[in-house]
């Protein structure tokens, strides 16, 4: 473990987050298309008469004609944002719309985010049940106690939907699931440990009561709030839900209740617990700090104290985040799939049950690759990371089992198989990839060249690499970039590291490589020695293979060959490699790869077959079985026509290589994408639809990458050059920052090699 958290973000990067494009994390789109008069007809009036009137007749209707199934609302009035305490209901949108995100993000749940104004429990209640029509589900948010109980409890009686109190419960169910594996990890029974409990708000009560139900006894639980012990007798400060956790002790303070404590659940607020406190917990104590965003004590300061511990946090930048979201996402997606009327405990039980397993079984490459060091089940790993794909599969599918074996699913599922396997199919790998990507960037930094640090965009994206984590940029430009990072608020710029060819003691060595490579190609000393002077992409080349970094990007100031060809006069092929680029497409479901869209214009059979293969090792890297399509206007011979030879080549020289994945070719885009096309080619060796597109040539390939990137609903990756013996990006010139540091992420996290 580090001294300080793994991902380091300047204010400024949080706000510029936010604001940055469309203000906000969510946006809503139509799910149907909106396109021509016909549409508008059957969307609105007067189609739209013909479901109303199914739904006024048969309500349960809704489900199948609206979006209400899928829909939850992430409802607040921000009397507890986090742990920042009462800042009202507009403050607490930026929390209420990343929940809502994540809903989408990890279990393709529709959310959207209601901040009420109001602390009166009797209007937020009415507010709240006059919207049951709209949604599936209600996840209630950041609602201080004791409010939040008497609003959870009669919303639950009054709506026919599920309403889950995400503070109380989500925190309870993946606190739950820490503690058993904590537990088992230091040799305790649930009944044995002696736990403290610092906080008795909403979590606390939550966590308290779930882990009393699995087994540990009243009265090893002493719970404290901010005037310290709840004790048998207290009158100060109290109210009904506290004294049910009252207990009889002589500690009075939070200090004396940690003397030989087992457990520490800290749902409190920032800096409440002392590394002194902590010494006096028994051997190998179990401190779940998990107020946000500031744990009650940070990981170093616990681990310093005692080494002998097993820390967990609220965040994502330690190990071990025991964080609410590991459960509400996909908590509703098995209650929204069978319809459940509720939530209730068996569902919950099997939900952390589901989670703690999960944590116990061997870890995916993938996962593993995203969170580095600790993947295997231990004091540094006691709970499963948020972007684990196996979640989705196993918790909803046990919450959906709970539901229906308490009688509370009102579409119980005839085949649970079937059901886990639609949910696997809902995430698309190429999202966890991308994540793990920058992971991988964060655990090993490289350093990346960024070439061209004279232009703004490149400038932004070089900070957010060095707030972020993900690399050491390395700087190549004038003098004035330093002025221009001050103006972009970066407020000691000289710590970055700047390489100007005016002053760099590097420039001689730099000329002897260029003139050793480049003599005997037309080129005399004084042009090497201007070229490194003044070639931005020769010069960043040059540090790339002299040593001095480990990645570069580049391509905003010229078109992409003139870079290429640049780069190509200092960083060779990598041997037995031809470079070429690939395109990603990535949409909900569904990733595909398009290669060659840089490099080739007329690709022989033998470069179309290395370009097949490199792009499946790519893809591999990414996470995806493999099969590979080569495009033609032709498919397998119709319609008959020039030009098509070098495709149907490439297929033989596949067949002569006797490589492991599927391909086939020639065919259309239609006959490569859609099952229902490809069932007229009964022969084709593809199982499924192609995930690799390999283009014929670069004019379509090419044409094809950037109307999609265009006209098309997907996002876009790329172009990502692969097959050089040095990684090096080479971007568009309409790149934005973002764009620009995936791609140096991409290249540095060893993905585009
Ligand atoms: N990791 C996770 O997944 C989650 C973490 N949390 C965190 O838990 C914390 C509490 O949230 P929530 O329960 O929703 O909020 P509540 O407002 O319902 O409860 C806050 C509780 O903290 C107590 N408290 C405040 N200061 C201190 C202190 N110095 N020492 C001891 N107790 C104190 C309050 O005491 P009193 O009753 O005396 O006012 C109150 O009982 C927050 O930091 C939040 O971020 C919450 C949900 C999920
Ligand atoms: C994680 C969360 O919900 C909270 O801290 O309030
Ligand atoms: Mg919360």
């Amino acid at each position: 473990m580090t001294d300080k958290s793994n991902v380091e973000f300047s204010e400024r990067e949080a706000l510029f987050f936010h604001s940055t494009g469309r203000p906000g994390k969510i946006e809503i789109i139509a799910s149907k298309p909106m396109a021509t008069q016909r549409d508008l007809s059957l969307a609105y009036s007067p189609g739209v008469a013909v479901p109303v009137r199914a739904i006024a007749e048969d309500p349960s209707t809704a489900y199948d004609y609206t979006a209400k199934g899928n829909l939850v609302a992430v409802i607040s009035n921000g009397t507890a944002i986090l742990g920042l305490g009462n800042l009202g209901a507009l403050a607490s949108k930026p929390v209420m719309e990343g929940k809502s995100v994540l809903f989408k993000r990890f279990a393709d749940v529709d959310s959207i985010d209601i901040e009420l104004k109001t602390e009166d429990v009797d209007r937020f209640i009415d507010a709240v049940e006059l919207m049951e029509p709209t949604f599936g589900g209600i996840n209630l948010e950041d609602i201080k106690a004791p409010e939040c109980f008497i609003i959870e409890q009669t919303l639950k009686e009054r709506m026919n939907i599920p309403v889950f109190h995400d503070d109380q419960h989500g925190t309870a169910i993946i606190a739950a699931a820490g503690v058993i594996n904590a537990a088992l990890l230091t040799g305790r029974e649930m009944k044995d440990l002696k736990v403290v409990v610092n906080g008795a708000g909403a979590a606390s009560i939550a966590c308290t009561e779930l882990i009393k139900a699995l087994g540990v006894p009243h009265d090893n639980v002493i719970m404290c709030d901010s005037k310290g012990v709840i004790w048998q007798g207290r009158t100060d400060g109290m109210n009904q839900w506290k004294s049910a956790h009252a207990v009889r002790t002589d500690a009075r303070t939070l200090t004396e209740a940690m003397k030989g404590a087992d457990v520490f659940l800290g749902l409190s607020v920032k800096g409440a617990v002392t590394p002194d406190m902590v010494k006096h917990m028994a051997e190998k104590p179990i401190i779940f700090a998990m107020a946000n965003p500031d744990p009650e004590i940070t990981p170093p300061e616990a681990k310093a104290a005692r080494p002998d511990a097993i820390v967990a946090t609220g965040r994502s930048d330690y190990p071990n985040q025991v964080n609410n979201v590991l459960g509400f996402p996909f908590i509703f997606r098995g209650a929204l799939d069978v319809r459940a009327t509720t939530i209730n405990d068996a569902m919950k039980v099997a939900a952390a049950q589901a989670i703690a397993e999960l944590a116990r079984e061997q870890v995916p490459e993938e996962v593993a690759k995203a969170y580095g060091k600790s993947q295997s089940f231990g004091p540094d790993y006691i709970i499963p990371a948020p972007f684990d794909p196996r979640l989705m599969e196993l918790v909803p599918s046990a919450v959906a089992q709970a539901a229906m074996d308490t009688g509370v699913a009102q579409k119980p599922f005839a085949d649970m198989a079937a059901y886990r396997q639609s949910l696997k199919a809902r995430l698309n790998p190429t999202t966890s990839v991308l994540n793990s990507a920058y992971e991988m960037a964060r655990a090993n930094p490289k350093r990346v060249v960024f070439a061209e640090a004279e232009e703004e965009v490149v400038l932004r994206a070089a900070i957010q690499c060095r707030d972020m984590g993900y690399g050491i940029p390395v700087l190549v430009g004038r003098q004035d970039v330093y002025d221009k990072l001050r103006a972009l608020g970066v407020r000691d710029p000289e710590s970055f590291e700047l390489h100007n060819s005016v002053n760099s003691p590097l420039v001689p060595a730099m000329v002897d490589m260029l003139y050793g490579r480049l003599q005997r190609r037309g080129y005399l000393r004084r042009d090497c020695e201007r070229m490194v002077n003044r070639d931005r992409n020769i010069f960043g080349s040059l540090l790339l293979k002299m040593g001095h970094a480990d990645a570069m990007i580049t391509g905003i100031t010229r078109p992409y060959g003139q870079t290429l060809r640049e780069v190509k006069r200092v960083i060779d092929p990598a041997a037995g490699h031809t470079p070429f680029g690939i395109h990603i497409m990535v949409s909900k479901n569904q990733t595909v790869f398009l290669a060659d869209t840089t490099v080739h214009e007329r690709p022989s059979a033998q470069e179309l077959a290395d370009i097949a293969e490199g792009t499946v090792a790519v893809a591999r890297r990414m996470g995806h079985d493999p099969r590979v399509a080569f495009l033609s206007y032709s498919s397998f011979g119709n319609p008959p026509g020039s030009f098509l030879e070098n495709v149907r080549d490439a297929i033989q020289v596949l067949d002569e290589r006797k490589v492991d994945f599927e391909y086939e070719g020639e065919m259309a885009p239609d006959v490569a994408l859609n099952p229902t096309v490809m069932k007229n080619y009964p022969f084709s060796r593809l199982s499924g639809p192609a995930n690799i597109l390999v283009m014929p040539g670069l004019q379509s390939a090419n044409i094809s990458a950037k109307l999609l990137r265009e006209l098309g609903g997907t996002s876009m990756i790329g172009p990502m050059l692969v097959g050089m013996e040095k990684s090096v990006q080479i971007a568009t010139m309409s790149s934005n920052a973002s764009e620009l540091l995936t791609l140096a992420v991409l290249g540095a996290g060893g993905i585009a090699l």
